[in-house]
């Protein structure tokens, strides 16, 4: 019978884990069953949540203000008999009222192979994504805008042109530039398009701009068709602001065959606590893929928003793993500079964005020598070679590296 099974950090003071499981297990699925007559009981055991393991493990430390507590891992199988094939359905089953209901957090998810099937995932992921840019053999280098509220279309195409010469292969909207008079969102795309097809002409190197879908969610789909129709080729889109299944609808959109890009603004309301919410593996990782992510971006652990390392690998794992799903892109970002680049590379590999906004921004020689610095760093270290050989006969990473080490 297909299911998901979810895995719980349970801490429970009663200290009882396997009735607190069998509890779960009913409350979400057919509540209480034993005393109902045989041909009913017999009906519902098809509906009822099944647990399948109980593992005691030490309470965690952000637990011990609350007084006594048993902590476990409680993994329950859902009957997939019980909901429809949409995230909505699936988180309310398996964390719906359950989320409100004391210290449990949703560590884990599993969807078996015949419901999995039932969602696209990323439209382009990690390969078309690099044959639409023609780079293959390294981390893409994204770059963000900066400083952008308040000011003009002016600032926007000089902007645009100084990261694209400077060997972005993406350029992203910062996530908190909305559709505004001075920027309309319309004439950023037609812009940018402009912009990027005379530095293509130029010199040869492809950049990609992913706008920011922003405004009313009825809105959204209507915008966005328009962005592609303009010639926009990515989106970025706040997904937590509006919630997973408004994603996957524009993903599934054939209309939409642009890559979207997934920013993690207001994730981390839902999975900062070690005793509730969701983890990052599980939201910013599992879920954005199934909901039709290529670019997942999330705090690095070691820029200026950090994320624990083990965390940020799981979300990286959960992005890129053997999957019938494309893979989407893993973007460890905030406080990014190139001094960062050679330890960006060894934690999250080749097929990785690495994305800066004031690392390129804020470069004593503006945002293209910002930008050449990483794309010299990044060579170099695919090359084999370290940042002090790359800075030796790069001017611009020598600087950046005096500037931010
Ligand atoms: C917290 S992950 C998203 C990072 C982000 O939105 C951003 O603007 C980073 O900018 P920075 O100047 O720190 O590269
Ligand atoms: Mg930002």
């Amino acid at each position: 019978m297909s299911h998901i099974t979810a895995t719980y950090l349970v801490h429970d003071a009663k200290g009882n884990l396997e009735k607190k499981a069998e509890s779960i297990a009913l409350g979400l699925t057919v509540g209480s069953w034993t005393d109902l007559p045989v041909v009913d009981q017999e009906q519902l055991k098809k509906h009822k949540g099944e647990v399948i393991s109980v593992e005691e493990t030490s309470p965690s430390a952000a637990a011990s203000h609350l007084g006594e507590r048993k902590a476990g891992l409680i993994k329950i199988a859902y009957p997939a008999a019980n909901f429809s094939a949409d995230i909505p359905a699936i988180l309310t089953t398996i964390f719906g009222k359950l989320s409100l209901d004391g210290e449990v957090k949703l560590v884990d998810i599993e969807l078996d192979e015949a419901l999995e099937k039932q969602f696209p995932g990323p439209q382009f992921g990690v390969d078309s994504i690099r044959t639409k840019l023609g780079v293959h053999d390294r981390p893409l280098l994204m770059s963000i805008f900066k400083g952008m509220i308040g000011r003009g279309t002016d600032l926007f195409e000089q902007q645009l042109r100084a990261q694209a010469a400077g060997g972005v292969d993406l350029v992203k909207d910062d996530e908190i530039l909305f559709d505004n008079p001075l920027t309309p969102f319309e004439d950023r795309i037609r812009r940018g398009v402009k912009v990027l097809n005379e530095e293509y002409e130029r010199s040869g190197h492809r950049t990609l701009y992913a706008v920011n879908l922003s405004g009313r969610t009825f809105e959204l789909r209507d915008k966005a068709r328009k962005a592609v129709s303009l010639g926009a080729n990515a989106l970025l889109f706040n997904v937590f602001a509006y919630g997973l299944d408004t994603l996957q609808s524009l993903a599934e959109d054939p209309y939409i065959d642009v890559p979207i890009m997934a920013h993690p603004a207001v994730s981390g309301a839902l999975t900062a606590s070690p005793l509730y919410g969701i983890s990052n593996q599980v939201l910013l990782g599992k879920l954005l893929r199934l909901a039709g992510a290529d670019f997942v971006l999330f705090p690095s652990p070691y820029g200026s928003v950090a994320m624990e390392k083990s965390e940020t690998l799981a979300i990286k794992n959960a992005l890129t793993s053997e999957s019938r799903l494309k893979r989407a892109f893993p973007v460890p970002s905030a406080g990014i500079h190139p001094g960062l680049v050679p330890q960006l590379i060894k934690d999250f590999g080749k097929d990785s964005i690495i994305n800066a906004g004031g690392g390129i921004h804020g470069h004593p020689g503006g945002a293209e020598a910002g930008a050449k610095a990483f794309r010299d760093a990044i060579a170099e270290v695919q090359a084999g070679g370290t940042l002090e050989d790359a800075a030796a006969k790069s001017p611009e990473l020598e600087k950046a590296l005096a500037l931010w080490g």
